[in-house]
């Protein structure tokens, strides 16, 4: 499919032609004002849009194609929007409006949120055409509440919060560090460390239950992991998160992401509320700051700790080795506020994502034994008894790998996307003006039978290749989004996952536990399991 650039570069190119009449240029003023009357609640931007360049493919592809405005788009209306997120707290049913929408308005269509409109877009190959067309900094949607704290506490925007030139600049450093398998696979080692506490760890909570073999919530051990795992490859150190004790600093990070994810409602409201409403209605905007204090201060207590540890090996004439933040820290190409930042950023992004996905895993595995058994005995034959994988074995287990990706396919952490148009855009037929707003809705594209067979079934086999000419679908489902403002940590968590996973399922049996029933995916900022998932870990005869 051609891309939105080619299509509008042609688009240029006729108008250069000679064939716009008088009657089309009447048409297309009409066209051009209905669009920008519908984007003015949208943003100032949008009323500049609908450039002349737009105007020749209407009489081109004639009326058949012609090109719709935003006020032709379907979509529900405001008061039904108010009563589904209001009334009927839509904002832990995310996921599933999006399913009812694309069913109800098709593969496009918009919403409004008091003046804000949002274009959501609910089909792999618009999703794809949208991407596509992405210039060389892409917009995210709604961070000014996260850059607002941080000028007020004189910090830097880390990678998640920052736009256009400080974007680029600290993505062009940190992508030469972590987004190849290659430039993760050194920390097999470290991560495998990682994995030895997880399985010892499960061992402690089984025997703490009258049958032996219960873990309760099991998210509570994924988080844990997923942080003592981030956190030995960002930080470069352990924090002691499965430790029967742990840290009093690690303690209150712990404390600080869990009021940033159990709050999530109210700091969303901190954005959303107007500044001069903030002395009458303070908690929002207040728990928001007390999060992000608590997890500023332990990232600088990390970076200081090891920014110490390198001056001192300095002094000492010693050579300094070490991973990702050591290279920060002796290359400079980032400042010291950006360094704070970005890990602040990396680390929180890295938690909550990857223990949602870890927990979804095996809850999938405890339901379908005989996908377990199907796994384990890849492992078995590829490894041979008792071998730890690292990354390198990590290609010769593809049902592993299949295992993760379907998970994120039925759970995707994050079920849409956003993102701000940098250009006005065609997509699915309607012009979208830049400064538009746009919801990838990934959750739903994840579950259509077009792009997936038997979409709701649990098949970690659908993503193995038969031969290298075999595609399997990836528009469909792109759990860590896609192309240059894509997840930076994706190979990271995928480093986490497949090797967390492998060992668990070489060492235990993961069956349900009779207190899980069906557990419900709900929307809490991120896609999370609705009920704690209870699963007992037993032994496999070696
Ligand atoms: C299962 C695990 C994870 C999933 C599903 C996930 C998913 C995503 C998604 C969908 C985005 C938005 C991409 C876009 O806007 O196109 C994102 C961004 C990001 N993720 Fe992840 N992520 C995961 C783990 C991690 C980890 C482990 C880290 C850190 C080591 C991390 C760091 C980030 C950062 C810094 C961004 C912002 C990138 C940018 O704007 O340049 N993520 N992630």
């Amino acid at each position: 499919m051609a891309s939105l650039s080619h299509f509008t570069t042609a688009c240029w190119k006729n108008l250069q032609g000679d064939r716009m009449n008088k009657q089309l240029f009447f048409i297309l003023r009409a066209l051009h004002k209905s669009a920008a009357s519908e984007a003015s609640g949208i943003s100032a931007a949008g009323e500049e849009a609908m450039p002349d360049r737009l105007i020749t493919p209407v009489a081109d592809v004639g009326e058949k194609t012609r090109i719709m405005t935003l006020k032709e788009m379907p979509g529900p209306s405001t008061l039904s929007n108010l009563v589904e997120f209001i009334w009927r707290d839509g904002f832990s049913r995310i996921h599933e409006i999006q399913m009812e929408h694309r069913k109800k308005f098709g593969k496009i269509f918009k919403s409004r949120f008091g003046p804000q409109l949002v274009v959501s877009v609910a089909d792999r190959d618009l999703v794809a055409e949208v991407l596509r067309a992405e210039g060389v900094a892409p917009q995210r949607a709604n961070m000014e509440s996260w850059k607002e704290y941080r000028d007020m506490i004189g910090s830097s925007t880390g990678l998640i919060s920052a736009e256009g030139e400080d974007w680029l600049k600290m993505r062009s450093v940190l992508r030469q560090l972590i987004m190849r398998p290659r430039d993760v696979a050194v920390f097999s080692d470290d991560v495998n460390k990682v994995v030895d506490d997880l399985i010892k760890r499960v061992c402690i909570l089984r025997t703490q239950e009258p049958d032996g073999a219960t873990v309760h919530n099991v998210n509570d051990l994924f988080f844990k992991y997923a942080m003592e795992g981030v956190a030995a490859i960002l930080y470069e150190s352990r924090l002691g998160c499965l430790e029967n004790e742990i840290p009093q600093e690690t303690q209150d990070y712990i404390t600080a992401l869990h009021l940033m994810f159990s709050s999530f409602k109210t700091t969303m409201y901190a954005g959303a509320i107007p500044k001069w409403l903030r002395p009458v209605i303070p908690k929002p905007w207040e728990e928001f700051c007390l999060s992000w204090d608590g997890l500023f201060k332990f990232s600088r207590l990390h970076v200081d700790k090891r920014l110490a540890e390198i001056e001192a090996q300095l002094e000492r004439g010693e050579d300094v080795k070490g991973g990702l933040l050591t290279h920060l820290l002796i290359n400079k190409e980032m400042t010291m506020e950006e360094i704070y930042a970005n890990l602040t950023e990396m680390l929180l992004a890295g938690v909550d994502t990857t223990s949602f996905t870890l927990s979804w895993a095996s809850y999938l595995l405890a339901r379908h034994p005989r996908v377990q058994q199907q796994i384990f005995m890849e492992v078995k034959r590829t490894l041979g008894p008792g071998a730890v994988a690292t990354a390198d074995d990590v290609p010769r287990l593809p049902l592993i790998r299949g295992l993760v990706k379907e998970t994120l396919r039925l759970f995707p952490v994050l079920p849409g996307n956003g993102r701000i148009t940098q250009d006005d855009l065609v997509v699915g037929g309607y012009f979208i003006p830049k400064g538009t707003q746009l919801a990838l809705c990934h959750y739903s594209t994840s579950f259509e039978e077009e792009n997936f067979a038997d979409a709701s079934d649990f098949r970690p086999d659908r993503w193995i290749r038969k031969d290298s000419t075999d595609r399997v679908d990836n528009f469909g489902s792109i759990p860590f989004g896609y192309g240059i403002r894509s997840c930076i940590g994706k190979r990271v968590a995928e480093l986490e996952m497949h090797l967390a996973l492998t060992r668990l399922i070489q060492k235990f049996q993961i069956c349900m536990c009779p207190r899980t029933a069906d557990v419900k995916a709900k929307t809490h900022g991120l896609l999370c399991p609705a009920a704690p998932i209870h699963l007992q870990f037993i032994d496999r005869e070696i």
